[in-house]
């Protein structure tokens, strides 16, 4: 067994006496080509957007409001979801807290932490090159106190790399708003549905579906923006009442189940690209625009086809190796010197 084991020198040696010329390339030729292909298009070094366009910043959808524009956002969880989002044009990539159930398998909102939200803030940073990004501040993370919203709202921008925070919560969640904007950090607002409360609302419930309840939504809506929002988004609420609150507005309402006559609309990524399987239960207000499940399992069950019936992998897909190389080693193996 001992003498199997060659020091690189002795192998060079047996190699050169025996089966003389060897040459041993000192670079793999092609290598730097290989190099130079190979860019994922997931990696940071991936391919720039066809049209690259300006950073989106406050201002810019600021003056998409002012033209009556309306502001596209979409939720995304990691690099590929913020990658093509940002591809795709739109203005804001919002890592929802939706993440704890689409991306984490968690049972709902609540249980995600803060951590959590800061590492998948950072991985959809890295992809995001011209949106404008906003990172959830999830529950127990700024409820206690506005110190404590404010603490957390800096380890998301700082550590997280997102450029605003958004939290759930109305009039009373005013004063905590104020002192993060007062901070520098801008704030996103979210009312009607809240999930973070659905215990307290007894699930994902329909807000200001009453004379009552419409008026809450409104009163919620106008603190959040005394309090210093740069927008509001309006969760699940009728579209009339969605459509005036917008009119008495100053800043952008953004819409999730609320109609058309907010100043925008966001939806969760997977929900609206298909990437769930048949039969999961869907929000009303989800239209669904690709079957990115549909796709990815079709290319799955193709390749374990091509694997078991030995299709796949093709000679297209292989190393070459000089013929003159590999019968060297062929005999070096028939003769059992190494
Ligand atoms: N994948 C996903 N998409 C979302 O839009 C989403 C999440 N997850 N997680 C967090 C919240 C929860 N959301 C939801 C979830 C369910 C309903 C829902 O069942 N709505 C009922 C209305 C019930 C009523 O009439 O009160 C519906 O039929 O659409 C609404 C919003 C929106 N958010
Ligand atoms: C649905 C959007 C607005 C959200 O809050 C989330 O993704 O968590």
């Amino acid at each position: 067994m001992a003498q199997r084991i060659m020091r690189p020198h002795t192998l060079q040696k047996t190699l050169k006496s025996t089966f003389l010329p060897v040459t041993v390339a000192p670079t793999r030729p092609g290598a730097i080509s290989l190099c130079q292909t190979r860019r994922s298009s997931h990696s940071p070094l991936g391919a720039p957007p066809a049209a690259p366009r300006k950073k989106v910043t406050i201002n810019t959808l600021q003056a998409l409001y002012k033209k009556d524009e309306p502001i596209t956002m979409m939720t995304a969880h990691d690099f590929p979801s913020a990658h093509v989002a940002d591809h795709a044009g739109m203005d804001i990539i919002l890592v929802g807290d939706s993440l704890a159930m689409v991306a984490l398998g968690m049972e709902d909102t609540s249980e995600v932490v803060l951590e959590e939200m800061i590492l998948h803030c950072r991985s959809v940073a890295r992809a995001t090159k011209a949106a404008f990004t906003i990172g959830d501040l999830p529950m127990g993370s700024y409820e206690i106190a506005p110190e404590q919203a404010l603490e957390s709202a800096i380890r998301v921008v700082k550590e997280g790399r997102v450029q605003g925070i958004k939290l759930e919560g109305g009039l009373e969640m005013a004063p905590t708003i104020e002192r993060i904007t007062r901070a520098g950090i801008p704030v996103l607002g979210h009312i009607g549905l809240t999930p973070q409360r659905q215990n307290a609302l007894g699930g994902f419930r329909v807000q200001g579906k009453t004379t009552l309840g419409a008026l809450k939504v409104l009163e919620d809506a106008e603190a959040v923006q005394a309090a210093g929002c740069f927008a509001v988004v309006l969760e699940a609420v009728p579209a009339e009442v969605a459509s005036l609150v917008t009119k008495k507005l100053k800043i952008p309402t953004i819409g999730i189940g609320a109609g058309n006559g907010c100043s925008g609309q966001v939806l969760v990524q997977v929900d609206m690209s298909g990437n769930f399987p048949p039969g999961r239960f869907l929000p009303k207000f989800v239209k669904q625009y690709g079957d990115v499940w549909g796709e990815s399992m079709k290319a799955i069950q193709a390749y374990k086809t091509d694997v078991k019936s030995r299709a796949y992998p093709a000679p297209e897909h292989t190393y070459p190796m000089p013929a003159k190389e590999f019968a060297e080693f062929e005999n070096l193996v028939k003769s059992r010197i190494i």
